[in-house]
């Protein structure tokens, strides 16, 4: 899928402001941003719900307009709401919905044990959704929008509700999608923490506009080119560190009880362990601290605020 200049106006407001980023087959994109940034906006222009004052979507190579959409949208799944049938079962939701598709009978059949399965729904699949809790409504609407095995996935806070186990099952099976199915994500979320298993790359959105987007390792990597390494010692840390600050380069301090120092050179971390081990420091341990999405969407945005 690529976007290049996409932009969107609701009257004076700028909701979307020149988007241009692109995903690859197989890869999860997740959308990060304040409320209002402008990601269900981006969702609804990217599944042709919504049509941009400027620039263009392609998905499968095929540019999105109004004459396209129907045909590609019949090889996408979105879930933007949770907009079901209340006085239908879930499993008679997900009937309607995969016979909208055109999904056979048989297919259909199979396709919604499956789907209730994975989202732990199978007990309550005769039950009105009406008569579903939140969090269960929810996963059935995700359920909706991958019932027809689609291609590419828009998914806008699909975790939202869930039990923090639901939403790890979720997730877990959002990414089994990605690598074994080699479907393709798009996902808006607050979620961050986690959201590392799923997410190939990311993009973060603040008032419209994209203040970064790209792959994750190389993301972290430039926001952060050194790494953060954490040393357990069975003695003195104060000691500890002062040992690992003599050797050339680094500099070691003493957070919260634990020996930390930063270093973009792996060869200086078992220079850092021979010191120690020369000076009789018993070293535990040492944990490469690894910066994660959260952390670069908050650093992201507070940079930006401070710009
Ligand atoms: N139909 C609409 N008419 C007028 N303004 C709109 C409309 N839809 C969105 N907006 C405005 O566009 C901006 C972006 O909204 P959008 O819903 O895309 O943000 P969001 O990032 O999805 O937010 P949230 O995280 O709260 O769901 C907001 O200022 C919103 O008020």
């Amino acid at each position: 899928m690529s976007v290049s200049g996409l932009s969107k106006r609701f009257g004076d407001r700028q909701a979307v402001s020149g988007l241009t980023f692109e995903v690859t087959r197989g890869r999860a994109f997740g959308l990060l941003g304040p409320n209002g940034s402008g990601k269900t906006t981006t969702v609804r222009l990217l599944t042709g719900l919504l049509r941009p004052d400027g620039g263009e979507v392609a998905l499968f190579g095929e540019r999105l307009t109004e004459a396209s959409a129907d045909g590609l949208r019949a090889r996408i799944g979105v879930q933007t709401d949770t907009s079901l049938y209340p006085s239908l079962s879930a499993r008679e939701n997900l009937r309607a919905w995969g016979e909208l598709y055109g999904l056979s009978r048989a297919t259909l059949d199979v396709r919604i044990d499956e789907v209730l399965e994975v989202l732990g729904l199978s007990e309550r699949a005769g039950s009105l959704v009406g008569q579903l809790s939140k969090g269960m409504r929810q996963k059935l609407a995700v359920g909706r929008a991958v019932l027809h095995t689609p291609e590419l996935l828009f998914l806008d806070e699909p975790t939202a509700g869930l039990d923090p186990e639901a939403a790890n099952d979720l997730i877990a099976y959002l990414t089994g999608m990605v690598r074994a199915a080699n479907t393709t994500v798009i996902i808006c979320t607050h979620q961050l923490h986690g959201l590392e298993t799923l997410c190939d790359d990311i993009g973060i959105l603040k008032d419209g506009t994209l203040l970064t987007a790209g792959d994750v390792p190389t993301l972290l990597h430039r926001k952060w080119p050194a790494q953060r390494y954490s040393v357990t010692v069975g003695s003195d840390p104060a000691r500890a560190a002062e040992v690992i600050s003599s050797v050339d380069g680094l500099t070691a301090e003493v957070v919260a009880g634990e020996v930390t120092f930063s270093t973009a050179d792996e060869d200086a971390v078992p220079a850092a362990v021979a010191a120690l081990v020369r000076h009789d420091v018993p070293v535990r341990a040492v944990v490469p601290q690894r910066p994660t999405i959260e952390q670069l969407y908050f650093a992201t945005l507070a940079e930006e605020g401070a710009a």
